[in-house]
């Protein structure tokens, strides 16, 4: 479903190159949920804002549902992001003014397309993520996990091919990160959806089918996830530490 083949992506500064990401490759599969990690500076919101449309970037390719992203036009790029990704940030970005049940259908109503299918899907999503009993209070008037259940509902309002998470759970506690975490399990069981997350917490990140370590610009290490969660932390938790420990 996305193609990441031998990316490559620099930066300028002055008359200097940066080299950020040296060649990523990596794909996820339709209905999976898969996170990105890495020490700070290794790349992974890069990577993101590539997959996203939002930077360029010079060498390799990214294919999203048979849609190669190189060389379209800024038009088309927007349109994928309107129609075919779903994007989930830190923090939150809903709108003060409208309520939970109006922020979720703000993707529709950008596209000018809210009909009884999109309204239906919002009530469906409320229900699904247990933020029904709240759909007509203000992003003000509810708590952090709230908020970002209800970012994660808007993500899935339009039906998209990929749902890209940065941080999503950087600025809550355990226990709503869980349930942040959880809502992002719902959608892929009910939903089918295919979630890239990129996370600095293994703890949410045990939670995925599958992990992707970046170092230093590239994939160091994929760490599948065979059986239980609390396994998979501790193999998590087991191949950072080695990754640390390579720097030494
Ligand atoms: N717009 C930019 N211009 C120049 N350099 C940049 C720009 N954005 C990021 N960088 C640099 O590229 C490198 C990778 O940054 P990036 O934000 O992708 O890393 P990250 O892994 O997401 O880090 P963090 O975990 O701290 O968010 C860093 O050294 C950063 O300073």
């Amino acid at each position: 479903m996305l193609y990441v083949k031998d990316l490559h992506k620099s930066y300028m500064s002055g008359k200097k190159t940066y080299p950020v990401l040296k060649g990523i490759s990596f794909s996820v599969a339709k209905g999976e949920f898969v996170a990105v990690m890495g020490p700070s500076g290794s790349g992974k919101s890069t990577l993101l804002n590539c997959i996203s449309c939002y930077i360029p970037f010079e060498q390799g390719t990214i294919t999203l549902g048979g849609t190669e992203l190189r060389g379209l036009s800024e038009n088309e790029l927007a349109k994928i992001r309107n129609e075919k990704l779903g994007f989930v940030f830190q923090d939150f970005m809903l709108l003060d003014g409208l309520t939970v049940r109006e922020n979720i259908l703000v993707p529709r109503i950008i596209q000018g397309n809210i009909d009884t299918k999109a309204a239906l899907l919002a009530d469906q999503l409320t229900v699904l993520f247990g933020i029904d009993h709240i759909q007509n209070k203000y992003p003000a008037d509810i708590s952090g996990g709230e908020r970002q259940r209800t970012a994660v509902a808007r993500s899935l309002v339009n039906n998209p091919l990929l749902i890209l998470a940065d941080e999503p759970t950087g600025n809550l506690d355990s226990k709503s990160s869980r349930t942040v975490i959880e809502s992002f399990e719902n959608a892929k069981k009910q939903m089918n959806a295919t979630i890239l997350m990129v996370t600095h917490d293994s703890f949410s990140a045990s939670f995925c089918d599958r992990v992707i370590l970046l170092k230093d610009g590239i994939v160091y290490r994929e760490l599948q996830r065979l059986g239980r969660r609390s396994a998979f932390h501790d193999q998590l938790l087991t191949a950072i530490k080695e990754m640390s420990g390579d720097e030494l």
